[in-house]
């Protein structure tokens, strides 16, 4: 699977800070938060070559283990075996990801999470940093 963190208490207004590599011959990686890994307020997937898609950012959500309705992004600030940084922050309406090149990318709060307890990153990234702040 990949780094999962539960039990956190991730209030409106923080930031929850991913920093990493991407893989060289990365196909795809997603970070995913939320309640729990059925219930996700956003679940983040770059796509290099996955599911048909290249170079897409495929954001979704996940209520009771039900996927919802994807939101697709093409454009698209990610180089395979570069290292990123993910910036997700939220309130009760939408959830703001903050990415390289001052990119943002919006998405509702389908679930009206007040906080996030429940984090994973899974897929072609290693990991080098998580803040929370
Ligand atoms: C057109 C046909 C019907 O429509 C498709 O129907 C698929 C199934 O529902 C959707 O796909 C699903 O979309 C979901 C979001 O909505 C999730 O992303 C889900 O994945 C869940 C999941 C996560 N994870 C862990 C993970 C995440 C990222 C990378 C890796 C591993 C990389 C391995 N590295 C290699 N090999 N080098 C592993 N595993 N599964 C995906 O299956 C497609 O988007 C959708 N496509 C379109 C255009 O509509």
């Amino acid at each position: 699977l990949g780094l999962v963190a539960t039990h956190l208490n991730i209030q409106a207004g923080e930031c929850i800070k991913v920093k990493g590599k991407i893989l060289p011959e990365a196909k795809g990686f997603a970070v995913n938060v939320g309640k729990d890994r059925s219930n996700l307020v956003l679940h983040f997937n770059p796509r290099f070559d996955s599911h048909g898609d290249v170079n897409v950012i495929v954001c979704n959500s996940m209520e009771d283990g039900m996927w919802g309705t994807e939101e697709r992004e093409t454009d698209f600030p990610f180089q395979q075996g570069d290292k990123t940084e993910i910036c997700i922050s939220f309130d009760t309406a939408e959830l703001t990801v903050k990415l390289a090149g001052d990119k943002k990318i919006m998405f509702p709060n389908r679930l009206g999470l007040e906080n996030i307890e429940y984090l994973s990153v899974e897929g072609d990234f290693a990991i080098k940093a998580i803040k929370f702040s």
